[in-house]
């Protein structure tokens, strides 16, 4: 089976489950290369309460074994432990007492259209699965995803380059993303970093919100990822779709992104060079990818996120109950969630490219897979059309 996953769970429920399937057999996996980008999801200034009563780790349930995947699908669960305070309002089981519905549906959150499709009177009903804590699920999947990916030389970095109005060069962002997770809203520079923060406090004062953008940088992919021959194939339009299945994502770039629609051709191509027996490029600014494959060079994704719409200075909205103008629902929210979207972006970048590599060099077990990998990467050598 391909590589892939699928997740349920409600935010308040009792846990975020993660059917990860086509993992090969014999990768060497442990919680604690989970746990990791569990623990930064959940970081980041500008978070609500919620992550102060969580503590995100992972039990394996199926797929892993002493150490290893057996190349059976790899389950994975986290609880929630915000649960303990929701059994009622979040009971499986039929409950004779049940709380009132949730009628005051939030501008820009999936309330209104998820009651309207599914035909629910609560929103309760919707916010539940709409709601971001769907994403430790994810990025539980990343950790599998990066697992595979690191042992072949692939690692993924992120930064945030946005919040608001605050912005930092893009181009730096990628260079130095390495760095970001020495800053509370992962953007490498700590200047710019403390005026994000004060951009932060500015917005909660305010009763209001904020979005922004993050880069992802994949460094060490192989030529050939993707295809140009299908278009289902094409390696950026996959990662596209993963990166806008994100919670609030509205809009996604490779290398220079949108800038590049007003400059010539010349200003955008990236060179080929000649260099002791390698090719390289004299730029990146295409982002790593031609055609829907790699070409070698890091592979550079970013997103723009929309700002939280729970906000304290609720926005009109129709109580759905009796069709009279109030004001939305108000909740527990984050007033920023970039930083930890840039964690989720690293996370779905990373199943995206282990798919098209698990496609390139076979799927069944690491030992078959290596082989594959190095014969690929010798061919070529010896044709010297390796990249740097
Ligand atoms: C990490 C993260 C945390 C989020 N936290 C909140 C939140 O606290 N409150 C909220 O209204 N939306 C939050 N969102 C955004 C909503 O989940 C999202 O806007 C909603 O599901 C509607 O989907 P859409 O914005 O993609 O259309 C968060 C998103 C992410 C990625
Ligand atoms: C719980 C998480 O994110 C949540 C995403 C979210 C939303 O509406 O998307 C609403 C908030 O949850 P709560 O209502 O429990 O405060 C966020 O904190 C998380 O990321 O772990």
């Amino acid at each position: 089976m391909r590589f892939g996953f699928s997740t349920a769970g409600e935010s308040h429920g009792p846990g975020e489950v993660t059917l990860v399937h086509g993992v090969p057999a014999g990768l060497g996996l442990l919680a604690e290369d989970v746990d990791r980008d569990l623990a930064r999801r959940q970081q980041g200034y500008g978070r609500g309460g919620r992550q102060k009563i969580e503590k995100d780790k992972v039990e394996f349930l199926g797929g892993v074994r002493h150490g290893y995947t057996l190349g059976s699908p790899v389950a994975m669960l986290v609880r929630n432990r915000d649960y303990a305070n929701w059994e009622h309002r979040m009971s499986p089981a039929p409950v004779e007492d049940p709380p009132d519905p949730i009628t005051l549906p939030r501008p820009g959150h999936a309330d209104l259209a998820g009651m309207q499709k599914y035909a629910f009177d609560d929103l309760r009903n919707v916010l539940e699965r709409s709601s971001a804590r769907e994403t430790t699920a994810r990025v539980a999947a990343g950790g599998v995803a990066k697992k595979l990916l690191s042992d072949f030389g692939v690692e993924i970095h992120s930064a945030v380059y946005r919040i608001g109005t605050v912005a930092y060069p893009k181009e730096r962002a990628v260079v130095d993303a390495a760095r970001a997770d020495e800053s509370e809203v992962r953007c490498p520079d700590p200047e710019v970093s403390e005026r994000m923060k004060e951009e932060i406090d500015a917005a909660r004062y305010a009763r209001d919100a904020l979005g922004g953008e993050f880069v992802v940088v994949a460094h060490g992919c192989p030529p050939g990822l993707g295809s140009y021959v299908d278009w289902r194939d094409k390696v950026d339009a996959r990662l596209a779709a993963a990166i806008l299945s994100i919670n609030a994502m509205k809009g996604v770039e490779f290398g220079m992104g949108f800038g590049l629609a007003a400059k010539r051709s010349s200003e955008v191509q990236d060179e080929i060079l000649a260099e002791n027996g390698h090719l390289a490029r004299a730029s990146n600014r295409l982002g790593g990818i031609e055609g829907g494959m790699t070409n070698g060079e890091p592979v550079v994704v970013s997103a723009a996120m929309k700002p939280i719409s729970t906000i304290a200075k609720q926005l009109r909205t129709v109580d759905i109950s009796t069709g009279e103008e109030t004001k939305a629902f108000k909740e527990r929210a984050d007033s920023c969630a970039v930083p930890a979207a840039a964690v989720i972006g690293e996370s779905m970048v990373a199943v995206v490219l282990a798919e098209a590599f698990l496609e390139k060099f076979g799927a069944d077990n690491m030992t078959d897979i290596r082989a594959a990998h190095d014969s690929y990467a010798r061919r070529l050598a010896e044709a010297g059309v390796a990249a740097r």
